[in-house]
């Protein structure tokens, strides 16, 4: 390791290498660049702390002292159409036109896959009429505490905040609601919760492109969307729907994830494209949205969904947990440089409670 200041062509060295490592290019590395010839700060705009490891050992294989290089991820709120709230930078829901094709399973890997690559992560359940975030995060009977009577306090779930319809009222009781009362109480969870500072909100959607999913869509002040689809045609044409949806209300779609991609035998390794292949990639091509991960159809998915332990968190170093960190940074990646609202609003801020 040598102990040289960093000069220019070092610097430009370095650039080239984490924008390698990260795929982006070498500006946008210079760009979030401070410092000077004896110590560099970088400070991403965006979640990706699990990749420093890479960045520091690369940087040490060049010769230069990595020590010397601080990293960090400080993510910025982005416009959003409604008052934002104050606590919370950045709500991102996840969508699907059809139901089924695991939504829920997504956000809440997503969420912890955030929480990964250090982010502060939230997560709402605002599946009213099928709420599965608080099975998938192992606690179904716990209930939000309140000391005012007025606002709850979410539960906490290895780090990561949440709260769901699922834990207030029993499960049947939703499934009658009307569309109104629906989204009144999506916005009343979501305006009554003490969200400590978050740097994203994952709502998890119900399934659907209807009248309910567009009036919640307008009444939550959604910074972006990602919807969630498997390969195949029907489901295809459903995540359509729910694009131009978003589009019809100016809410920027981040990409696709396209789930149950295909399914490997552990045995002999052969894939089986059960839904068709590669739809996801064709519909992000079509509607130019970033296709933002591939899941395969895997049974410790469902296995650790089912004991509400997300298989993020129950096998972080798997080959799937890689894919789910991949996503997230790549979900990250494209609000911090490619979010566009179509409008030219500022963000105004409304006073907490
Ligand atoms: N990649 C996957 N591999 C295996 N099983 C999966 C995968 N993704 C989701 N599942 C399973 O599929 C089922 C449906 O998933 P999930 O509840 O996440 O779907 P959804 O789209 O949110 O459904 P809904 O329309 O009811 O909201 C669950 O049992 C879940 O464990």
């Amino acid at each position: 390791m040598s102990n040289t200041l960093f000069n220019q062509q070092q610097k430009q060295q370095i650039f080239q290498l984490i924008g390698q490592i990260l795929t982006i290019s070498e500006q946008q590395v210079a760009a979030c660049c401070e410092g000077n010839s004896e110590e560099l700060t970088i400070r991403f705009p965006f979640a990706c702390t699990k990749e420093f490891a890479v960045i520091v050992s690369a940087i040490d294989e060049l010769g230069m002292d990595s020590t010397r290089i601080k990293l960090s991820c400080e993510i910025a709120p982005k416009k959003t159409k409604l008052n934002r709230i104050p606590s919370i930078k950045n709500i991102i829901a996840v969508a699907s036109g059809k139901g089924g094709v695991g939504k829920s399973t997504t956000a809440v890997n997503m969420a912890f896959a955030l929480q990964s690559q250090g982010a502060k992560v939230g997560i709402l359940d605002a599946d009213i009429y099928g709420p599965s975030v608080p099975i998938m995060l192992g606690n179904p009977d716990a209930r939000p505490q309140s000391e005012d009577n007025k606002h709850m306090i979410p539960l906490n779930c290895q780090g990561i905040v949440a709260n769901s319809v699922g834990y207030l009222i029993p499960s049947d009781d939703a499934t009658v609601w009307r569309g109104p009362m629906a989204s009144k109480a999506l916005q009343q969870i979501i305006n009554e919760t003490l969200w400590p500072d978050l740097d994203y909100l994952i709502v998890d959607m119900p399934p659907g492109t209807g009248d309910i999913q567009l009036t919640m869509a307008q009444q939550v002040p959604l910074t972006a969307a990602i919807v969630v689809t498997t390969p195949q045609d029907i489901a295809l044409a459903d995540a359509k729907k729910g694009i131009a949806m978003f589009n019809k209300v100016n809410i920027p779609v981040l990409g696709i994830i396209e789930n149950m991609s295909y399914y490997q035998c552990r045995k002999c390794g052969h894939k089986e494209f059960v839904f068709a292949t590669d739809g996801g990639q064709k519909l992000a091509t079509e509607q130019s949205l970033a296709l933002l991960a591939q899941l395969p159809l895997d049974i410790q998915i469902r296995e650790h969904a089912d004991e509400g332990r997300p298989l993020i968190t129950a096998e972080p170093d798997s080959t799937l947990s890689v894919v789910y960190l991949q996503a997230a940074m790549n979900l990250s990646k494209q609000l911090a440089y490619n979010q566009t609202l179509k409008n030219d609003e500022s963000i105004p801020i409304v006073e907490k409670h």
